[in-house]
């Protein structure tokens, strides 16, 4: 599911793969910068939806583009795609506050044991990989036969390297953090869930805020039990591959998803990939809502954006900066987190 930059195509046999191709990070190959500095190849943007716009256009006119929809009118309004039942857009659905909230807890307390991540099948399990990072620590192989790891303050490296002991900086392992899950461990390498795998619950505020949301999307009657989470971390020119999230129980209850950090471009496409996706920007705050049919839609995350004026991140920096300090804001400017939370069973 998980890209990076620079890995060459297949032929683009599928109008989703077509879409994936035509929004991927490209770099110009003979621009006079290149030396300096690598340049991203233009894209074309024209097609693309943007429910921001929508949405502050439908607040001051009451007018839509043909093909979406607003289902709610609430405090705020909830888009869809009429060729898309299941699939809802709440367009800066979270405060700037909570924004931060959730970046800070992705960094920081998602990552820690026993959520698993994509570094415990090298590394088994990582603690305080954020603090070490801003700590520049260095994670050591001590013991080769078991693959035990540990943190080492950047001083004491010296002894590492003269016994010819693997390791790796904790910055590094904190730009390759690619994903983490919470409450219900899923498996990466058998796409299931594992219930034996030790967890912790995902915690209560992340319900709270999935439950408020999932309302909407809901079957009658019933409320959203939230009881996995997988959360994406995007650097740039890191891509999610056109996928489905088939592995829960029942596809009448949504996923909730929710974009923090840099602006993004997600595609959703239909039941086969065949079908020409629509091609939407993710800013930090948004909510996705992915349900019944929706739920059989491919998609998929082929673009973030990390320049300054695409990112859109402007008023997060200010106040994340404000709050936290540098190195919070540091990380999520070149970077996007994606937290969907998922009903299980
Ligand atoms: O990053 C996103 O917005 C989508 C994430 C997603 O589709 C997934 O994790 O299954
Ligand atoms: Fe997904």
């Amino acid at each position: 599911m998980y890209e990076s930059a620079n890995v060459s195509d297949d032929a683009d046999r599928t109008a989703f793969r077509r879409a994936e191709k035509k929004y991927k990070l490209y770099y110009e190959k003979d621009s006079k910068f290149s030396r300096r500095k690598k340049l991203p190849k233009p894209i074309d943007l024209s097609e693309l939806l943007d429910f921001k716009l929508i949405s502050q256009d439908f607040n001051n006119n009451g007018v839509l583009p043909d093909g979406i929809r607003v289902s709610k009118v609430d405090s705020s309004p909830v888009f869809c795609i009429e060729n898309r039942p299941g699939f809802y857009f709440i367009p800066g659905a979270l405060s700037l506050e909570e924004q931060c909230k959730w970046i800070k807890e992705s960094l920081t307390n998602f990552p820690q044991p026993p959520n698993r991540t994509n570094h415990n099948a090298i590394y088994g399990p990582i603690a305080d990989l954020f603090d070490s990072a801003k700590d520049n620590k260095v994670l050591v192989q001590e013991d080769l036969t078991n693959n035990k790891w540990k943190f080492y303050e950047e001083d004491d490296i010296a002894k590492a390297k003269q016994s010819s002991c693997k390791s790796v900086s904790a910055s590094v392992l904190l730009r390759k953090l690619r994903w983490s899950t919470l409450g219900l461990q899923f498996d990466w390498s058998k796409r299931n869930y594992d219930v034996s795998l030790p967890h912790n619950n995902i915690p209560d505020a992340l319900c709270q805020l999935a439950k408020t949301h999932a309302a909407i999307a809901m079957p009658d009657g019933e409320e959203f039990r939230p009881e996995g989470a997988i959360v994406n971390y995007f650097g740039i020119g890191d891509t999610l591959g056109g996928h489905l999230d088939d592995m829960e129980a029942d596809w009448s209850k949504p996923i909730v998803s929710m974009s923090l950090g840099c602006k993004a471009i997600f595609l959703l496409g239909g039941k086969s990939k065949d079908d020409p996706p629509h091609a939407m920007y993710l800013r930090s705050g948004d909510v996705v809502l992915m349900a019944g049919e929706a739920r059989e839609c491919f998609h998929g995350v082929p673009r973030i954006f990390t320049d300054e004026k695409n990112a859109e991140i402007g008023a997060l920096e200010s106040e994340l900066s404000h709050e936290s300090g540098h190195f919070f804001t540091e990380y999520i400017k070149t970077s996007r987190i994606n937290i969907n939370i998922r009903q299980v069973f």
